[in-house]
Order: C-alpha cells, then structure tokens, then sequence
C-alpha cells in the first residue's frame, strides 16, 4: 500500500503542502493514541471552562487543541490558525503560506462514551496583505480551499482527505505509524435510503424540513414510495464518513430552539472541509439557500445550516424548499 507522501506526489502536490500535513497528522497519530488510553491517563471529563462558542471544553478538546496548535505553528510553513477552541485566530510567521482552521475534537459529546470522534481540518493559502493575526485572512469562501481533510478515531484511526484531486481515504498502520492509501477517488452513491439527522429538534425546524423529513418517515406508504433508516452518531465526522462510504443525507437544519442561534455546525471548520470532501466524491454540499462553498464568510466561528451527501437526495430535499 502507497503511504501517503508518494500519493500525494503523484497528484502534484506542493512539498510544503505535503510537509503541512505531516505536521498536522503527526499531531492526530498521537491523538489517536491518546483516545485509545481512554480512562488509563484520566483524560476523559470536563474541564471548568467555556469555549467561544459558550460549550464547556472537555479535557480532549483542550488537550487536542494544544497539541494541533504547536505541530502547525512550528512547522513555518503557516501565517495563522483558527480554531473551535481558540476565540481569535493564532499568529504563525508573517511570510507563512497557509492558514489551517480545524476543529481539534469533533463529537466532543462522545468523548465520555467511548465513541466516535475526529479531528477536521481545512487549509487556505494566506494572504500577503494582512496581518498575521488579522482574522479577516480567513473570509475566504470553501471553494478557495487547497486541502481538506478528517481524521476519525474509530476501531481504526482513519484519513479521509482531498487536494482538489477526488477524495481519498488512508488508514493509519499503527505498527509503522504510517498512513496508508486504502481506497482512491472515492464516490458517493447518489441515492440512498438513509438519512441523519437529530431527530430531536423536528417541532423546531422550518416547514419544508419538517415535510421532507416526515414523508422519509411515511416511507413506502408515502409519497416517496420506499423505506428509509435513520442513523445518528452525534459526531459530524462520524456520519459524513458513513455517508462517503455508503452514501446517505446528512442535515444539520435552521432550528428556532435558540433564536440566538438558529445553526450548529461551524462554516471554517465543520461544513466547508466535508463539503470539499463531498463535492470531490460526487455528492453535494448545500444550504437550504445555495452551495456551502460559495458562502463568503463575516466571522471565523459563523454558523451555517447543512444539507448534504448523496446527490439525487440532497436535490430532493431542497425540492421542498421551492
Ligand atoms: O448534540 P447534537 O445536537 O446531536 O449535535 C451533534 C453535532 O454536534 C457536534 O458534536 C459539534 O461538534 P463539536 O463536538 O466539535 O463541538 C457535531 O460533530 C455533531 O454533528
Ligand atoms: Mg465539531
Ligand atoms: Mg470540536
């Protein structure tokens, strides 16, 4: 199996691309591996303290966070981070090329449970213009991203990942603590029968959800004339690697449970890397409004609704709202 150097060379990636990385999965090996010791390193739990985005961090978000920070900003190949866990963006060197949004520990409910989590990462090249610690060098829109990725702490430590070249999935060989190549150009079914989503918040949703989720539900006795099933991990990465592996519609809607904040997901770090991922495995990555990677952001924590996965779906869906 082809590690994952060589691989990237082959798609023509830039060598300080490739050394970024690195970087960023030498960080995630030892993530992995702290995950894996569970209980044993008393890293499990909450700490005292609240994020940006008013969560309480568990003890993995913070410790995740810190270790990405260091191995990226070291690496001299970047000019800022932005981060879930950091309220502004961190300055790199001033001449750095990139700049890496991620969100170090995603599924950070799951933590305690022993289930899935990852780490999502999105690369854009950095500005001249601006400052290092300007956050403005971040209003750049999903479609100007040269790299995308997650890594997924499952049973197997995996790397789903896109250069612009399709999207391809690597496994992390522990014995070697090597990435390997496992499947290239990946491809999302473009229909499906299954569909995630919280199913918690329905009475909150907008009418046009709430009428498209309902006849999933009616399934064969409805007006879409098949059964669906529905799965939720409560982990983004979790249930978009399901969805790249086979297929499925994932969604995130515009709820009123909170008026102050009617979405979830993070646009910099959640939405915009698994809609490159998406889009380069032949599926769709959208808001009930327009394509996700066309959104111009305002803010490097900015909310956005999600709708995406298989093809045919994600349009079926968006029906409702015309
Ligand atoms: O708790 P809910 O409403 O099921 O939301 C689950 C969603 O929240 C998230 O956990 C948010 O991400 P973080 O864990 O990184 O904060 C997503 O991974 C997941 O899709
Ligand atoms: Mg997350
Ligand atoms: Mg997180």
């Amino acid at each position: 199996m082809q590690r994952l150097a060589p691989a990237l060379r082959q798609d023509n990636v830039p060598l300080d691309l490739i050394s970024l990385i690195q970087a960023i999965l030498t960080a995630s090996k030892d993530i992995s591996f702290r995950v894996g010791q569970g209980h044993l390193n008393d890293l499990l739990g909450s700490t005292e303290d609240e994020n940006v985005q008013g969560e309480v961090q568990k003890k993995l978000d913070v410790i995740s966070n810190d270790m990405l920070k260091e191995i990226i900003l070291e690496s001299g190949f970047v000019k800022a981070i932005s981060s879930e866990e950091e309220d502004h963006c961190v300055a790199g060197v001033e001449d750095g090329k990139y700049l890496v949004s991620f969100d170090p520990l995603d599924g950070s409910s799951n933590t305690d449970i022993n289930s899935l989590i990852g780490t999502i990462f999105s690369i854009h090249e950095a500005p001249k213009d601006l400052a290092a610690n300007d956050n403005d060098m971040f209003k750049q829109a999903g479609d100007k991203q040269v790299c995308a990725g997650y890594v997924l702490y499952g049973p197997s430590t995996m790397l789903a990942m896109t250069t612009g070249n399709g999207t391809h999935f690597y496994v992390l060989d522990k014995t070697q603590g090597e990435f390997l190549l496992v499947e290239r150009n990946v491809q999302v079914p473009a229909d499906t029968a299954e569909f995630s989503v919280n199913m918690s918040n329905q009475r909150f949703w907008q009418t046009p959800m709430q009428n498209y989720i309902n006849d999933l539900l009616a399934g064969n006795t409805g007006p879409r004339g098949k059964n669906f099933n529905m799965r939720w991990i409560a982990a983004m990465v979790g249930d978009i690697h399901r969805v790249l592996c086979r297929g499925g519609i994932f969604t995130y809607p515009t709820d009123s449970k909170d008026a102050s904040k009617p979405n979830k997901l993070r646009l910099m770090y959640e939405a915009n890397p698994m809609a490159f991922l998406l889009e380069q495995a032949g599926g769709l990555a959208m808001t009930s409004q327009g394509r996700i990677m066309d959104i111009q952001p305002d803010s490097i924590h900015q909310r956005v609704e999600v709708i995406m996965g298989s093809k045919n779906e994600v349009e079926k869906c968006l029906s409702y709202y015309k």
